[in-house]
């Protein structure tokens, strides 16, 4: 079976750019089709579940265009849906089957809704059960109360409360109160049972009024939706960063020291799944929390004295806790394989809910959880996890995922307990988090930074370090040249700011081997050039250049390593680095190398003009505003004006493995 085998992780730290949040992805999707007037919805999350959902949409007549990198314009039907017949597959996007089956038996047409096995064996009776009540004819063609669906034209009658059970899945609930405001008529539902996942109804109230439709509730019992309000769009909406997403790397960062923060999800957040952050903190957990971010760190340990608060939290364990988790089902599974890296025995507790959704989660987190030697105890609607007796994880397990995007983006969390894991089928993250495990490893990989002058030696030591560790090697001194290069061929002054960070931030780079491609085309040499070499630290000072290429650096840290070399790896770019040298050595020993390395190549050369152009290099590397070239506090000085290449090589990984060896 196809799989990813996660190496041995020590630390996680660093920033993460969330995707779009499915919950909020798919409401938006609906609200903007059924609404009068166009919708720009920006941040869409691109995944397996938003595209379900936006072809149904285009399959029953919703005109939506592509308005820029994950942004759509929906041309809002005002009203029922135009395409009066149709025939859906929505594989096992429940955010898309719900919404869909309530909106469409309100739709006067003929409609069959399906999707994949599992679909078919997750209930839907309660909806279907409310919709009947109001006279919308909705059949089973498989099992009673389970989909595949058939609807039918009906007459809709609002006359009496819709009486609709509220314990299964709050979907159901959000599926009728997105679709009853497509009738204009006064519309009331009444819950039979408690309400679960209450914070997933937050967002359904919340992104209805932002279309213009106000529920009044009394309680979580009834809602009412008043007579003559329709869906309006709000012109553009954005979709905030996926707060359930946040969980894996927010655990993380309280798992292995941190600090992680989250980009996308905040103080002001819509979604309930940000309460996971304040179950991490009874953990024990430090968060900080801005308006659009969340941090994490591991726990401030009372025992270990420390010398910085930085290193305060490296070995101590997460808190074991017993808690109550039906508001964050979803982050909650994050907790359940948290709890692999607490003092104790963890209660998860009210989280019913996990058995009907992708897969039977408590069956399979307990399953999963056993093979790395968790003790595990199960009930109807409990789980308890015991990290193993003597604390150490069973080191090469197989982890099933069910088909699943949490259940693999979950067990990820495993490696940092200092064993490599293996994450069967990994591709099912899909569904909801595509890059997930890019994203994971550009917090966990072991990163060794060197900086320092140019001909210092630092792309020398730093390839050969990295085949030494078998990690991978980013030269980000070629990315500037490559900018330099682009500019020179796009005829973009090196003075005009925003034109060259625009080319920096569309660059089709691309690295194979020895050879570097700018658009396809081999530029090895020509990026070496000494005009080139000028050129490139030119470019180099502008700040919004600087800012275009950082994502981009970032996205080479992935397992099981990377050696980054450049002027500002350790202090901007990788400010978490394992390991940060400041390379070096004297100009004239500098002038020399590069003499030679000319020679060797064929190119007629001067001593003294090459002295010149490092002394001016020097300059304007160190003197720049942004990212200057100097040594930081927390890097090794390695000055190699009387080493030789090997001496200089051992000793940065002499640093490496001291790094190591200090977090095992
Ligand atoms: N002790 C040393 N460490 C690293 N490189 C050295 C050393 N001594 C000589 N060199 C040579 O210096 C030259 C410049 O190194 P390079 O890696 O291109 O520098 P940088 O990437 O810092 O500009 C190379 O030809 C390299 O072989
Ligand atoms: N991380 C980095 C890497 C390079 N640079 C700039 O890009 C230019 C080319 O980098 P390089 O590493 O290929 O240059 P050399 O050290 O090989 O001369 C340098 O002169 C720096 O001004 C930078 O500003 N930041």
């Amino acid at each position: 079976m196809n799989h990813l085998d996660i190496p041995v992780l020590h630390r996680a730290a660093g920033t993460v750019r969330l995707p779009g949040s499915k919950s909020i992805s798919n409401r938006v999707l609906l609200l903007a089709a059924l609404a009068q007037g166009e919708t720009v919805v920006a941040d869409l999350l691109d995944s397996d579940d938003t595209r379900v959902m936006l072809a149904a949409l285009r399959q029953l007549g919703i005109g939506i265009e592509s308005a820029g990198a994950d942004s759509y314009r929906v041309k809002g039907a005002a009203g029922p849906f135009p395409i009066k017949q149709a025939e859906l597959f929505l594989g096992n996007a429940g955010t898309a089957f719900r919404p869909l089956t309530a909106a469409l038996a309100l739709s006067a047409g003929h409609y069959q809704l399906s999707g994949v096995a599992r679909m078919h064996e997750r209930p839907i009776r309660d909806l279907v059960d409310g919709l009947t009540q109001i006279g919308a004819e909705v059949r089973y063609l498989g099992n009673a109360g389970f989909p595949p669906l058939q609807v039918l034209p009906a007459q809709i009658n609002l006359s009496a409360p819709i009486q609709v059970r509220g314990d299964v899945s709050s979907q159901f609930l959000t599926a009728l109160l997105m679709a009853l405001p497509l009738m204009g008529q006064t519309a009331v539902i009444e819950m039979t049972t408690e309400l679960i996942s209450k914070p997933y109804i937050e967002i359904t109230l919340n992104l209805m009024a932002r279309f213009g439709v106000k529920v009044e509730r009394e309680g979580w019992s009834r809602f009412t939706i008043a007579a003559g309000q329709r869906y309006v769009s709000p012109g553009t909406i954005h979709v905030e960063g996926d707060a359930s997403s946040a969980s894996y790397f927010l655990a993380a960062g309280a798992i292995a020291g941190g600090p992680v923060r989250v980009e996308g999800v905040g103080r002001n957040s819509i979604q309930g799944d940000v309460a996971f952050a304040d179950a991490l903190a009874s953990l024990g957990a430090r968060i900080g929390m801005g308006d659009n971010w969340i941090e994490a760190r591991g726990p401030l340990s009372a025992l270990i004295p420390s010398p910085s608060p930085a290193d305060a939290g490296e070995g101590s364990k997460l808190r074991a806790f017993d808690l109550d988790l039906n508001h964050i089902p979803d982050a909650a599974m994050t907790l359940a394989v948290a709890a692999l890296f607490a003092d104790g025995p963890c209660t998860l507790r009210n989280i019913a809910s996990w058995r009907v959704k992708e897969t039977d989660r408590i069956v399979a987190m307990a399953t999963e959880l056993r093979k790395v030697g968790a003790i595990v105890e199960e009930g109807d609607d409990w789980l308890k996890v015991s990290p193993p007796y003597t604390s150490h994880l069973t080191p090469h397990a197989s982890i099933a995922t069910y088909d699943d995007h949490r259940m693999a983006m979950c067990f990820s969390l495993v490696a940092l307990g200092g064993v490599p894991v293996r994450i069967l089928d990994p591709n099912c993250v899909a569904k909801t988090f595509p890059d997930y495990f890019d994203r994971f490893a550009e917090i966990t990989a072991p990163v060794i930074a060197i900086d320092g002058p140019s001909a210092s030696g630092k792309g020398t030591v730093a390839q050969r370090v990295a085949n030494a560790l078998g990690y991978g090697y980013l030269d980000s001194g070629s990315l500037y040249r490559l900018v330099a290069l682009a500019g020179q061929q796009a005829g973009v002054g090196y003075d005009d700011e925003a034109g060259i960070a625009a080319i920096a931030a569309a660059l089709s780079a691309e690295f194979r081997g020895d050879q570097v491609l700018l658009s396809g085309n081999d530029v090895t040499e020509a990026i070496r050039s000494e005009e080139m070499s000028a050129a490139s630290s030119k470019v180099a000072a502008l700040p919004a250049v600087r800012a275009a290429l950082i994502e981009r650096q970032r996205a080479y840290r992935r397992w099981p390593g990377l050696v980054a070399d450049g002027r500002d790896m350790g202090s901007v770019v990788f400010p978490q680095a394992e390991v940060k040298i400041f390379l070096t050595a004297s100009v004239e020993a500098r002038a020399e190398r590069r003499y030679k390395q000319l020679i060797a190549k064929g190119v007629a050369a001067n001593i003294r003009p090459l002295l010149q152009d490092l002394r001016e290099r020097d300059e304007r590397d160190a003197s720049r505003s942004v990212a200057p070239l100097r040594k930081g506090e927390d890097a090794h000085l390695l000055d190699t004006t009387e080493l030789s290449i090997e001496q200089a090589v051992d000793a940065v990984l002499g640093w490496a493995r001291d790094a190591v060896d200090g977090k095992r």
